[in-house]
């Protein structure tokens, strides 16, 4: 169990992950959850008192594909890339496992430090493609909320782009039943058409949405729609211009080979991102951070 740090906290323990893979367990004094190795994915949170956040598929695998559910790290390129032409779907750091650097707690939070760089994706899917100075640091912090923070460190001589985008998938009863606030006014590129549009109310799920919203750092909350004062969830973002907004509703899933066919309403994801026009330029020496904090609840 090389990649370990030699101490865990009291508050973290090493259990078996998916397919066989290594995974931390969190217990805090303000939540559980776990995080996996493979990805540095974390498949659960629950805040004390209260209920899992997250969606995880029960077909979800961790071999040579992305887990499905929970919170997949795409990085350092989204979907096929800016150029249109990256594999594997959503960069390499969603299907290698990850170093643990550092791991702490107080009496707050629990907080683990993953860091991912060439040497360690080389041979994996896309490993080729990513810049030889780029060092991700990814820090996962169990709170009262759910904190995401995602470092993309130039540590290389030449100028590095990279894309990113923290693939959160939250659980809901119903997906026809919430809406997403705070995006209204913005501009959103809908990937299903290639257009793009002015968003108008809040985001709703009566089909199938796969949206790319610009819009910086400005909170949202997840509504139900028969009583919008209700939050189920707020997100607040740092670092991050873009929030992309998907469901794939019932005729996407079919060919999904790890959501079964009547899973889709069981979910939607809120992907705090920089893609596209958002990418970011790294000149040599240089880093930028996103932040991601996800609070139940309110
Ligand atoms: O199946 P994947 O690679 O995990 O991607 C799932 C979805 O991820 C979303 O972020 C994309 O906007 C969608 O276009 C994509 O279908």
């Amino acid at each position: 169990m090389s990649d370990f740090i030699a101490e865990l906290p009291p508050s973290v323990t090493r259990i078996d992950g998916l397919d066989g893979g290594d995974a931390l367990r969190v217990d805090g004094t303000r939540s559980s959850g776990v995080v996996q190795l493979h990805g540095a994915h974390v498949t659960s949170f629950v805040p004390v008192g209260g209920e899992e956040m997250l969606w995880m598929s029960p077909l979800a695998k961790a071999g040579a594909s992305a887990i499905r559910g929970g919170v997949p790290v795409c990085f350092p390129w989204f979907g096929s890339g800016v150029s249109g032409e990256m594999k594997p779907s959503h960069g390499p750091a969603r299907v290698v496992p990850w170093r643990l650097v550092e791991a702490d707690d107080d009496a707050e939070t629990v907080r683990l430090h993953f860091e991912l760089s060439h040497a360690d994706v080389a041979g994996a899917p896309g490993g080729d493609r990513w810049p030889e100075g780029l060092v991700a640091h990814y820090v996962v912090t169990f709170g009262e909320a759910l904190a995401l923070e995602l470092g993309a460190v130039n540590e290389g001589s030449v100028d590095v782009t990279v894309e990113a985008a923290l693939h959160t998938y939250l659980r809901v009863a119903d997906v026809r039943q919430v809406a997403v606030e705070g995006a209204e006014g913005s501009s959103v590129l809908d990937q299903l058409t290639g257009r793009t549009h002015t968003q108008d109310g809040a985001v709703v799920f009566d089909g199938e949405v796969d949206s790319i919203v610009h819009l910086e750092d400005a909170p949202l909350r997840l509504v139900s729609r028969d009583d919008a004062a209700r939050s189920l969830l707020t997100l607040t973002r740092e670092g991050s211009g873009d929030v992309v907004v998907w469901n794939p509703h019932i005729e996407k899933v079919s060919a999904m080979g790890d959501v079964p066919d009547d899973a889709w309403p069981g979910f939607v994801c809120l992907e705090t991102a920089n893609v596209r026009d958002n990418a970011v330029t790294l000149a040599p020496g240089t880093s930028r951070t996103m932040r991601a904090t996800y609070v139940p609840g309110e």
